[in-house]
C-alpha cells in the first residue's frame, strides 16, 4: 500500500516553515468569533449544498453520484487572465461563470441527451465532442480543454477497469471512511494526485480528491453510503479562492514581496514555493479557525463536532468569496494553470 502524505500534516509543516505567507492568530480568532452565530444556520449546514445551489443535483441517486464524480474530475482552473474576458455559459436563462459555468455546461449536455456523466461515454469521448460540450457563450474558451479531455478519458477508463464503471462502487469499498475513500481516489486516479515537494519534503493538498469525498458526503446527505464517520478528518480544499478570502478577512498575510508579485499578475508554476506556501497556510489557517470555533462552543458547554468541520467551513467561505467578489477585488488571487485546482 502506497504511503500518502497527510494534507493536514503537510499544511502544518508548510506553515511552520513558510517565508512569504503567515497565519495571523489574532485574525483567526476574530474570524472564528464572527462565524459563531453563522455555524448554527442552514448556510453553514450540509443541506446548503443542495438548497443554496440550483445547479447541484437535488437527488441522492446513483446518477447524482456520477454527476459529482464527473464535475470534480473537471473542477479546476476557471480563472481568466483578463476579468472582462471570461468563459461564460448560459443555461436556462442565466449566465454562469467560473466553477458554475462547468456545472451549467454539464447540465446543458445532459438536457441535450449527451450521457456525459456515464463512464463508457467519457472514457472514449473525443476532443471535438468535449469542445462542443464545454462551448462558451463568449469568445473565451474554457481553459485547459486538452487537459480536460485527457483526464476524462483517463478517469473513465479507470472507472471501467477497476470499479465496474461506477464511482458508487468506489464509495462502497471505502466502508464509510472518508480517509479510505480519499486514498482509493488518489491511488487509482492519477489526475487527483495533487502533491508537491517543499523544503525537500513530499507534501500533499489533494484538493480535488478531498472535495470529491466532501461532495459525495453532501450529495448523499451524509446518509447510507455517504455516512463517513471521519468526515471531520478532511481539510479545506486548497483552491485559488479560499486564500483570497482568508487574506481579505485578515486571518492570513502575504509578504510585501509576494503581494507585489501577485499584483503584477505573475503566473506561478504548480509546485512553486510561493504557491505551496499559499495553499499550505490556507489549509492550516482554516484548521485553526475550526479549532477556535469548536472551543468557543465548548466554553458554552456545547459539543459542535458534528456541525462544524473543515468541509462546512470551506463551503461557507467559498460561497462567501463568490458573494463578496467586489469587496475582495483588491486582494489578488494566485494564478497557476493546473489540473489540481
Ligand atoms: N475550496 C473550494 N474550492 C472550490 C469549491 C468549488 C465548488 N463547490 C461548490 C459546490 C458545492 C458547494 O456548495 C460549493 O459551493 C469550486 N472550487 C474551486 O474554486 C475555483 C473556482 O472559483 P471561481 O473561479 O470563483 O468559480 C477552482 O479552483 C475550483 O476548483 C469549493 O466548494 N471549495
Amino acid at each position: 500500500m502506497e504511503v500518502f502524505p497527510s494534507p493536514l500534516e503537510s499544511a502544518k509543516f508548510i506553515a511552520d516553515n513558510s517565508k512569504d505567507v503567515s497565519v495571523d492568530e489574532e485574525g483567526v480568532r476574530r474570524v472564528a468569533e464572527s462565524l459563531f452565530d453563522k455555524a448554527l444556520t442552514a448556510e453553514f449546514g450540509l443541506e446548503g449544498w443542495k438548497s443554496l445551489h440550483e445547479l447541484n443535483p437535488q437527488s441522492a441517486s446513483k446518477e447524482a453520484v456520477a454527476w459529482v464524480f464527473l464535475v470534480d474530475t473537471l473542477n479546476f482552473s476557471f480563472w481568466s487572465e483578463r476579468e472582462e474576458q471570461k468563459y461564460l455559459v448560459k443555461y436556462k436563462g442565466k449566465t454562469y461563470s467560473g466553477y458554475w459555468s462547468l456545472c451549467a455546461a454539464v447540465n446543458r449536455a445532459l438536457d441535450d441527451g449527451i450521457p456525459i456523466t456515464s463512464a463508457p461515454y467519457f472514457a472514449t469521448v473525443t476532443l471535438d465532442q468535449v469542445k462542443h460540450i464545454f462551448r462558451s457563450d463568449t469568445e473565451v474558451s474554457i481553459p485547459l480543454i486538452e487537459e480536460r479531455h485527457r483526464v476524462l478519458n483517463e478517469s473513465g477508463t479507470v472507472l471501467l477497469e477497476k470499479f465496474g464503471g461506477s464511482f458508487l462502487t468506489c464509495i462502497k469499498m471505502s466502508n464509510g471512511s472518508a480517509q479510505k475513500l480519499l486514498h482509493l481516489i488518489v491511488e487509482n486516479f492519477p489526475s487527483y494526485r495533487d502533491e508537491a515537494v517543499y523544503e525537500k519534503k513530499r507534501v500533499s493538498f489533494y484538493k480535488r480528491a478531498q472535495i470529491l469525498v466532501a461532495d459525495t458526503w453532501s450529495v448523499l446527505e451524509g446518509k447510507g453510503d455517504g455516512c463517513f464517520e471521519d468526515i471531520s478528518s478532511l481539510t479545506i480544499f486548497a483552491d485559488y479562492r479560499i486564500p483570497q478570502v482568508l487574506v481579505h478577512l485578515k486571518a492570513m498575510k502575504y509578504s510585501e514581496e509576494l503581494m507585489k508579485k501577485l499584483r503584477e499578475g505573475t503566473i506561478f508554476q504548480s509546485g512553486d514555493k510561493e504557491e505551496v506556501e499559499i495553499r499550505g497556510c490556507s489549509i492550516w489557517c482554516c484548521a485553526l479557525i475550526c479549532k477556535h470555533l469548536l472551543e468557543l462552543y465548548e466554553k458554552k458547554g456545547q459539543d459542535m463536532r458534528d456541525k462544524i468541520n473543515a468541509v462546512l467551513l470551506d463551503y461557507y467561505l467559498w460561497d462567501y468569496a463568490r458573494e463578496h467578489r467586489e469587496e475582495m477585488k483588491d486582494i489578488p488571487f494566485h494564478q497557476v494553470r493546473s489540473i489540481y485546482y
